[in-house]
């Protein structure tokens, strides 16, 4: 039989892991969202099914994935609680917010299982932080769960105590990357380069970079030095974001996004 996994909210995140997992043949997909040109859409493209609310999904499914915004999750994980019991399970992805809370909000009528994911799961390259602390939790239900992400990209199971430098260092990180991307097209396109044909490059630049790394079982900075000539172009760019502290900005990026989660959590 298929296993039914409902998403409760179908937004980027929620999106994002329906279009990963549409090509599972061994799942049924659920969704709710008030917004239903989303819904519509995934169903036609992903055969999602269309429920009429979170209660209701909650009572179709084996397994509920909560990705509303944080804000929303005592209210939604309350207003499921009476359809759920012991042998379905509840997965949030809400940033900051903890698996005692929704255990909490959802009556501990279920095992709860908190993850982190980031977009790239829309293409199966994903990388998710999986908590499976909740002692209510069965093997079978464990494995289930870390075999459904490991599909979605990269899995690695933390500590709840890690989730917020999880959160913040690659729950946000695309936007980083994305962020840095768009920097480096921009000054192509300031040099001069056409805007497509600089996106181009830079997309590709990040994708080699990113493969070397992986194939050259050399430490990071030994790749960097490779490509930095005695007083070449390489270490006149490399100074130049050393004196406006750019590696010191990626780690207040990363320590800001973490207290924000801490924040989001109540903490
Ligand atoms: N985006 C990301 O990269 C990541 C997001 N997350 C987490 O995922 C969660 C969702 O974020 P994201 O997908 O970006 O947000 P979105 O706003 O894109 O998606 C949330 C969706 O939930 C819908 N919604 C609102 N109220 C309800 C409700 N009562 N029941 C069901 N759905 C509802 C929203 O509809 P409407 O817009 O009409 O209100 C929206 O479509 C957040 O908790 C976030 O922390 C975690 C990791 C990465
Ligand atoms: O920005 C956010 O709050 C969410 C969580 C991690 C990525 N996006």
């Amino acid at each position: 039989m298929k296993a039914r996994l409902g998403l409760i909210g179908t937004g980027n995140m929620g999106g994002a892991m329906v279009q990963g997992l549409a090509h599972r043949q061994d799942l049924e997909l659920h969704g709710y969202d008030p917004d239903k040109s989303c819904l519509e859409r995934l169903g036609r493209e992903c055969g999602l099914k269309q429920q009429p609310g979170p209660a209701e999904l909650a009572r179709d499914c084996d397994y509920v994935v909560l990705a509303v915004k944080p804000g929303l999750a005592p209210a939604v994980a309350a207003e499921i609680s009476s359809s759920l019991d012991r042998s379905k399970c509840l997965i949030s992805v809400a940033a900051g917010v903890k698996t005692g809370d929704l255990a909490f909000w959802s009556n501990k009528a279920c095992p709860v299982v908190r993850v982190m994911p980031n977009t790239p799961a829309l293409v199966g390259r994903g990388v998710f932080a999986l908590c499976l602390e909740d002692d209510t939790l069965s093997p079978e239900q464990a494995g289930f769960i870390q075999g459904l992400f490991q599909d979605l990209g990269q899995v690695h199971v933390l500590p709840e105590k890690s989730f917020d430098a999880f959160t913040a260092l690659i729950g946000s990180g695309p936007a980083y990357v994305y962020y840095f991307m768009e920097s480096m097209v921009d000054a192509g396109v300031y040099m001069g380069l056409g805007r497509a044909q600089a996106t181009e490059m830079v997309l590709e630049l990040f994708a080699g970079s990113a493969h070397m790394a992986h194939k050259e079982k050399c430490h990071i900075t030994q790749l960097k030095e490779m490509v930095t000539s005695p007083g070449g172009t390489t270490t006149a760019g490399l100074g130049a974001l050393e004196k406006r502290a750019v590696k010191a900005a990626v780690l207040k990026a990363v320590q800001e996004a973490a207290r924000r989660s801490r924040e989001l959590g109540g903490k």
